[in-house]
């Protein structure tokens, strides 16, 4: 039986979802309301979009929700009285309840880099982590990882790679690992040119090739970021050096990462590209329970190709290579432009090719901390959000 159940002596594991009006946050709901005697619905939390929160709250019946967006308290708080639901609302909120008693596990499906102080906070209060934020490990890799070891958390990666990895890595946590294989779809524009990306308008980066997701990653997908927040991610999560994390374009979707042992041998994770898999996994790491999830079908794959990555045009996963490689804050300054100009170009201030060219201005513009404290990632982060809006 799972640790985490026996250390509390209860039948139930009670969740938190930060971010549960999200992708992920969605479909950790259905997930999770599938195993009504393997989880309680502690928490879910949202930013702004009250009405979504309402609904999901009267259909899961978690105990407590917050609204981060304080304008939304009473509206949220009017329509959740009368079901005995308690509601919190603004951003500190988020710190409190993720150390509530009842719950074990902290999914942080939001996004961005909100997701880090709540994460510390689940961490002070040894609570194990199923992370979705990538941004907490991009942002404070060194920080989280530290403090997760000094409490004794664990912490299971959502991300389909990173869980990929992670299921390869069952039975074999004392193997030394030669290297990771993440794989990337390469996105919608996939082999287009400098020339041809001048003028890509956000609707074309929203058309993700196999993936449906928030406009965050899936803009991220679409310049490679993503991939380059997930490399820095495996460095944190997995102890790796840089040389030891490569990308492979592998535009189906379907092996989901590969890693390779000292021997040579290697394992891939597959399967179709649905995110409930590897966010189950991490809720219930190491059962695996039933499911009818679609079942993969080789031969409607008869073909699973294998690219390199082309980070000359798609300039952000050399940045995120750099930026592992100086270490220190470097990362925190990558994360918080790239915050930025993604923003930017979602709302048509720049154009597609300027979200890297500013992000790149931007991290080095910045002065880099090494082995930062707390403190130093919010100013960090605070400074190069401020010279990557100056550079819009
Ligand atoms: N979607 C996917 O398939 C995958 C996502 N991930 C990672 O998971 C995380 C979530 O992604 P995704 O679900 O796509 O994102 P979405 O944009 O779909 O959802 C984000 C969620 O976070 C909430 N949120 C946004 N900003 C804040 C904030 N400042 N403070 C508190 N809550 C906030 C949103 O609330 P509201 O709706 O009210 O605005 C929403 O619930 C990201 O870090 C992403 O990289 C990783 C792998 C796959
Ligand atoms: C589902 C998931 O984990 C995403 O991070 C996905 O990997 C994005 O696809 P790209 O490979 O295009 O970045
Ligand atoms: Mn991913």
């Amino acid at each position: 039986m799972n640790k985490d159940f026996q250390e509390d002596k209860k039948t139930t594991k009670g969740i938190a979802i930060l971010g549960c009006t999200g992708s992920i946050g969605i479909q950790a709901l259905e997930v999770i309301s599938n195993y009504p005697d393997v989880f309680d619905l502690e928490v879910i939390t949202a930013n702004n979009n009250a009405d979504l929160l309402i609904q999901q709250a009267i259909k899961y019946k978690p105990n407590t929700v917050v609204i981060v967006n304080e304008d939304h308290y009473e509206k949220v708080k009017t329509a959740l009285w009368e079901h005995d639901i308690h509601v919190y609302a603004g951003k500190e909120s988020l710190c409190q309840v993720v150390a509530f008693e009842a719950v074990d596990t902290v999914l942080t499906a939001l996004v961005g880099y909100a997701g880090l102080k709540p994460t510390i906070h689940a961490i002070q209060a040894n609570k194990t982590l199923a992370l979705a934020n990538k941004e907490t490990l991009v942002v404070a890799g060194e920080l989280i990882t530290e403090m997760a070891r000094k409490h004794g958390v664990n912490i299971y990666p959502v991300d389909s790679e990173h869980s990929a990895i992670f299921q390869c890595l069952v039975g074999e946590f004392h193997n030394k690992i030669e290297k990771i294989y993440l794989t990337a779809s390469g996105g919608p524009f996939r082999g287009w040119s400098t020339e041809q990306l001048e003028n890509v308008k956000p609707e074309q980066a929203l058309k993700h090739p196999n993936w449906e997701m928030g406009a965050k990653i899936t803009i991220d997908s679409a310049t490679l970021m993503n991939k380059g927040l997930e490399v820095i991610e495996a460095k944190w999560l997995f102890g790796l050096h840089p040389d030891q994390i490569d990308v492979i374009v592998h535009p189906q979707s379907i092996i989901h990462s590969i890693i390779q042992f000292e021997d040579g041998s290697m394992k891939a994770q597959m399967g179709l590209p649905d995110m409930k898999l590897p966010i189950q996994y991490a809720l219930t790491y190491p059962e695996r329970l039933k499911t009818n999830f679609p079942r993969f079908n080789f031969l409607d794959y008869p073909h699973l190709t294998f690219e390199q990555p082309d980070s000359r045009t798609f300039k952000n996963l050399a940045l995120a290579y750099k930026a592992m490689e100086l270490g220190g804050t470097a990362a925190c300054a990558l994360n918080a432009a790239n915050e930025i100009t993604v923003q930017a170009f979602l709302d048509k201030k720049i154009s597609f090719l300027s979200i890297a060219d500013i992000n790149e201005k931007t991290m080095n513009a910045v002065e880099n901390i090494l082995h930062p404290k707390y403190e130093d990632y919010v100013a960090v982060d605070q400074e190069a959000r401020d010279k990557a809006i100056s550079f819009l």
